[in-house]
């Protein structure tokens, strides 16, 4: 990073007050207290497991002694456990910009992408017989589409996300991209991409794990054909809590699931020797939902009554761009390099430095009391979310960066 020295006291005083005034201004500041948070500790890991929203525990805990221990099998149908994997879709849906009836919750992410994926391509029909897939992309959605395609039969072409328009054609069947790539932070065209991909006549799916609940996502806006995301970053659903699926309405009713088990029947109940697909998003659903931690992500998603999506995103972009500032002032020149994009409109919620000392420094950082994560070979990544990060947060954060830099190893 282009760093001035730091020049001692003053500058930290001068940011501190900054910091002061800016978390004095947030207007999100007060839905941090819907949170417990760990006790003296810059929390800047919620890109891979968010913080524990206040109204988890106790709801946890009555559901474990009330419908579990007292109602028991009843609970299915009295408290509502059956609905819950489209009830609780639909409390990510306005997060995620999808209507009504398109978001079913349940399996990993890892399972929803074959579902998705193996659904695109079905939906493209014979003689599509190219996947696009993202070659910069977490492992999982490699991994997945490999066995996917291997089952359909089709050829996967791993590509960059920039290469995806001068890479489509007559024979793209469907292209897995994703919205936020988690290494490097880095946001990519959704409207744009989605817009080529059906210029093309293929269809789109879009993983969206390191951008729901952290900035406006727009899939029916932007038209999106498939889309998949986990809960336990910036929906704060809890360690392993069930993914989410959104299938756009108007393919529906041409939505041939892979993994097509009881729970997506029309009839579950029926016990018919044969399966017949229920409507709508439910067609998305496989087995018996884990319910403990699909209830947890019900009252986790309770953090976002009245919260605006806009003023997060705009709340993510002003801290971001405070860190890299802080991180400017005090780490000395040349020690760190960020490799998240700079244009606002290339970047996700969290920013990635590079060096080649990462892999010692991070857990300096956290015996510290800053918290983020290391990503191989030499990414400290931190990640911002806005609706319990502060400015103070992130001028400690650097601050205490550029000691344990300027510490040696
Ligand atoms: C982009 C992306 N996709 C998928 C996953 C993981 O999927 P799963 O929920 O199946 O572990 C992650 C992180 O764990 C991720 O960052
Ligand atoms: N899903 C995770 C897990 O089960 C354990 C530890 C971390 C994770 C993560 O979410 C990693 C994350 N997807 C990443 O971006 O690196």
């Amino acid at each position: 990073m282009s760093a001035r020295p730091a020049s001692g006291n003053d500058t930290a005083a001068a940011l501190r007050a900054t910091a002061h005034r800016l978390d004095a201004e947030d207007p999100l500041r007060p839905v941090r207290e819907r949170f417990t948070l760990p006790e003296d500790v810059v929390y800047l890991d919620g890109n891979s497991l968010g913080a524990l929203p206040k109204a988890v525990p106790d709801r946890l805990a009555r559901v474990v002694a009330h419908e579990w221990g007292a109602l028991g099998i009843r609970s299915w149908t009295e408290s509502g456990w059956w609905e819950a994997p489209e009830r609780v879709g639909e409390l990510i849906a306005p997060l995620v910009g999808a209507g009504p009836g398109q978001v079913v919750v349940g399996d990993s992410t890892s399972v929803n992408l074959f579902k998705a994926l193996v659904a695109a391509v079905r939906l493209a029909g014979e003689g599509r017989d190219e996947v696009l897939v993202d070659s910069s992309s977490f492992p999982t959605d490699g991994y997945i589409a490999e066995a996917a395609v291997r089952l359909t039969g089709h050829r996967l072409v791993p590509v960059l996300p920039a290469e995806v328009p001068g890479r489509l054609g007559p024979r793209t069947a469907a292209v897995l991209l994703n919205h936020v790539d988690y290494r490097t932070g880095r946001l990519h065209d959704l409207p744009g991409l989605t817009a080529a991909v059906h210029e093309a006549g293929a269809y789109a799916v879009w993983d969206l794990c390191h951008s729901a609940g952290a900035l406006p996502v727009g899939l029916d806006a932007h038209g999106v054909d498939l889309a998949v995301g986990c809960t336990y970053k910036y929906l704060n659903g809890g360690p392993g809590s069930p993914a989410f699926l959104y299938v756009r309405a108007a393919h529906q009713a041409a939505f041939d699931s892979p993994l097509p088990g009881w729970n997506s029947h029309a009839e579950p109940f029926g016990m018919r020797p044969s399966y017949t697909r229920a409507e709508g998003a439910t067609a998305g659903r496989v087995g018996t939902p884990d319910i403990l931690s699909l209830l947890a992500l019900e009252a986790a998603l309770g953090v976002w009554e009245g919260v605006d999506l806009a003023a997060v995103r705009a709340k993510s972009l002003a801290l971001t761009d405070f860190f890299l500032e802080c991180v400017d002032r005090y780490v000395p020149a040349g020690s760190l390099e960020s490799v998240t994009p700079a244009a606002h409109e290339e970047r996700g919620s969290q920013l990635a430095l590079r060096t080649p000392r990462a892999a010692a420094l991070m857990p300096r950082l956290i015996a510290r009391g800053v918290v983020g994560d290391f990503r191989p070979p030499d990414i400290l990544r931190f990640g911002f979310t806005p609706l319990y990060v502060g400015f103070a947060d992130a001028e400690r954060a650097a601050r205490v960066l550029a000691e344990e830099l300027g510490a040696g190893d």
